[in-house]
């Protein structure tokens, strides 16, 4: 081991959303002097305006941090954040293999939730140290005991010597410090072997092209090396390595058990695929490092303009996302009803959000999205097979033999006074129960298979509302499988509204079509003719209702006196009709196409 490697110490911070990640990185960050209090505008880790109103973490990053420990020694602690949010499992795991160990916070008045233990089974198959530390202590309703013992009982790791802390009130750092030099294992790796670095992040500077995060597993990089990207198959000279200090910090090297970045030449983030390795090209490592995966996108949708003059701009929205997001496709479609847009493909329904918000927000276009929809796998008379992940391109039932659906194991967890109603909408949502495990007394942890087209639509919303907040979920692609499939279509007055065309188990159809049939009666306002709403699987009706014909005129209600409320009305209706999509001769609301997908009673 080299003298570096001995004072080297590559960690991440383990939580649940809300238990003081952020906090207690700012805090680490502080402490060892890397910035001041000034400098940190806000938090460093999330540095997102999305992140941080939505208090999550999406992009993952490092910090370098020096810490001259107790025993007179300067040890470098290279920090490593994890996004924290089930759609983002596989780039945790890339971030959490960089790492040594791992820091478990815990929220000394909360307890465990079921997203943390998912990341915690994440380090330990990374044989990753898992330290514990209990959070929050300052708070009244603090019980580190309990909590303690939550952690020996459900994850199995000592914690009685946890240290108690508060990252907000500042106690206790020191130790949690200390804690990582003692705990986490220096990293090891032959520093003239030939090399390896795996690339956990990266992302996309417009000056300078992309900035890939590495971890040096074996070997050294250095500027003007010729490197490969071992599973894109790509070249890249290097221009520049160096470490995370405050901003990016040019070195002459990083070398085996380094936690730095690379800056290449590279022009985009498809070739710097996170959990890719890269190696010398003149002197290649025999293999790759393991673990490297293809994400694939489960969960697509439509997404429009609102006003169908701003394609383009939705174009290029979508390709300066893209660039600082390799996850994200999209390829231009129609649609009767909504014109020119997008089919974008997406990890998850979260990620889902964040994009639309970040067009809405940062580039200011208003969208319309179709209903999300998973994957399917369709196998045709024929016996050929293909993939179908917008419900319009699904061949007539006739040429169809099977189809299968993703199908993913979700472990709830839950107070126990919630129990039921949790296994009720499970049910209710096709799942099938696998186990229970009660985690103390009051508190229990739920494994059901549920199909996931059964959980992108509304199951987050339905599980808080049923809990109240309590439950926390997770959930892991497990495998697909035959299932009864149709395809549910809207007409309006006659037509059918491509864009409102989804797919779904024949059991629900019925109820499905009826309460979507409900929901569209109520956003669809009167028009001059009777509109009939049906919900069809094929040529077959399967529920029907009907939006009667307006009888007064908006002006009606103005009395005929007051001129200017008389325009204020007109004025409003005119804003209204611009929002408005023409489906045949009926006029449909945008929201109606959002508001079709919260169904839950
Ligand atoms: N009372 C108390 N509050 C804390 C402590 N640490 C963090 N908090 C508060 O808990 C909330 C969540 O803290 P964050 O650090 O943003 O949580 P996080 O785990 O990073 O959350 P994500 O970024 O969403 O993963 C904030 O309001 C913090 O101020 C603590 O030691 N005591």
């Amino acid at each position: 081991m080299s003298d570096k490697q001995s004072r080297t110490r590559n960690f991440s911070i383990i939580a649940h959303i809300d238990h003081g990640k952020s906090t207690l990185a700012d805090r680490l960050i502080e402490d060892t002097g890397l910035m001041s209090k000034r400098d940190m505008s806000a938090q460093f880790l999330d540095n997102m305006d999305i992140e941080r109103e939505r208090g999550i973490t999406i992009k993952l990053q490092a910090v370098r941090l020096l810490y001259t420990a107790k025993d007179g020694i300067e040890y470098i602690l290279n920090l490593i954040d994890t996004p924290g949010h089930v759609d983002f499992t596989y780039e945790v795991s890339r971030s959490l293999a960089a790492c040594e160990g791992a820091l478990l916070i815990v929220d000394g008045s909360q307890g465990i939730e079921a997203q943390t233990i998912a990341n915690v089974y994440l380090a330990l198959d990374n044989d990753l140290e898992v330290i514990p530390i209990i959070n929050k202590i300052d708070l009244l309703s603090a019980d580190p005991q309990r909590v303690k013992d939550e952690i020996e009982h459900v994850i199995g790791i000592e914690a009685q010597n946890a240290p108690l802390i508060s990252a907000k009130a500042g106690i206790n750092i020191n130790e949690v410090l200390e804690t990582i030099v003692a705990r986490v294992p220096a990293p090891t790796g032959d520093v003239n072997g030939p090399l390896q670095a795996l690339i956990f992040d990266s992302y996309y500077d417009q000056y300078r092209g992309v900035i890939a995060s590495i971890r040096i597993v074996q070997g050294r990089i250095r500027k003007g090396m010729k490197i490969d990207m071992m599973a894109v198959g790509k070249s890249f000279d290097v221009d520049e390595v160096g470490v995370f200090a405050n901003g990016l910090l040019p070195v002459e090297e990083l070398t085996a058990g380094d936690v730095g970045y690379i800056n290449a030449g590279i022009k985009n983030v498809k070739d710097t695929r996170v959990g890719d390795t890269i190696t010398e090209t003149l002197n290649p490592a025999p293999e790759a490092l393991p673990g490297y995966k293809k994400v694939t996108s489960m969960v697509f949708c439509g997404i429009y303009p609102a006003d169908g003059s701003r394609f383009e701009d939705l174009k290029d929205a979508l390709s300066k996302l893209q660039l600082n997001d390799a996850s994200l496709l999209y390829e231009a479609e129609t649609s009767m009803a909504l014109g020119f847009g997008f089919r974008c493909g997406f990890l998850g329904l979260l990620h889902m959000e964040i994009i639309q918000e970040r067009i809405e927000r940062e580039f200011n276009i208003d969208l319309v999205t179709t209903a999300p929809s998973v994957i399917y796998k369709v196998i045709k008379t024929d016996g050929t097979e293909f993939w179908v992940d917008n419900p319009s391109n699904l061949p007539d039932p006739v040429e169809v033999k099977s189809m299968e659906e993703p199908i993913v194991d979700a472990s709830i967890m839950v107070p126990s006074e919630y129990l039921g109603a949790v296994m009720e909408l499970c049910q209710e949502r096709r799942g099938t129960y696998l186990t229970m495990d009660y985690v103390e007394e009051s508190r229990v942890i739920l494994k059901y298979e549920l199909p996931l087209n059964e959980i992108i639509y509304d199951f987050f919303d339905a599980l808080k509302s049923r809990t109240r907040g309590y439950a926390s979920f997770d959930y892991d692609i497990k495998e697909y499988r035959t299932s009864n499939l149709v395809k549910l279509d809207i007409l309006l007055n006659g037509e059918l509204v491509d864009a409102l065309s989804f797919i779904v188990h024949r059991d629900k159809a019925e109820g499905r079509g009826r309460l979507i049939a409900k929901k569209l009666k109520q956003e669809i306002p009167r028009q001059m003719f009777e509109i009939p709403v049906q919900a069809a699987i094929g040529n077959k009706v399967i529920a029907r209702e009907t939006i009667k014909a307006m009888r007064k005129d908006v002006l009606a209600k103005c009395y005929g006196g007051d001129i200017s409320r008389k325009h204020k009305l007109l004025e409003k209706q005119k804003a209204g009709k611009k929002r408005m999509r023409q489906v045949g001769n009926v006029e449909v609301p945008q929201e109606a196409f959002m508001a079709v997908l919260k169904l839950d009673s």
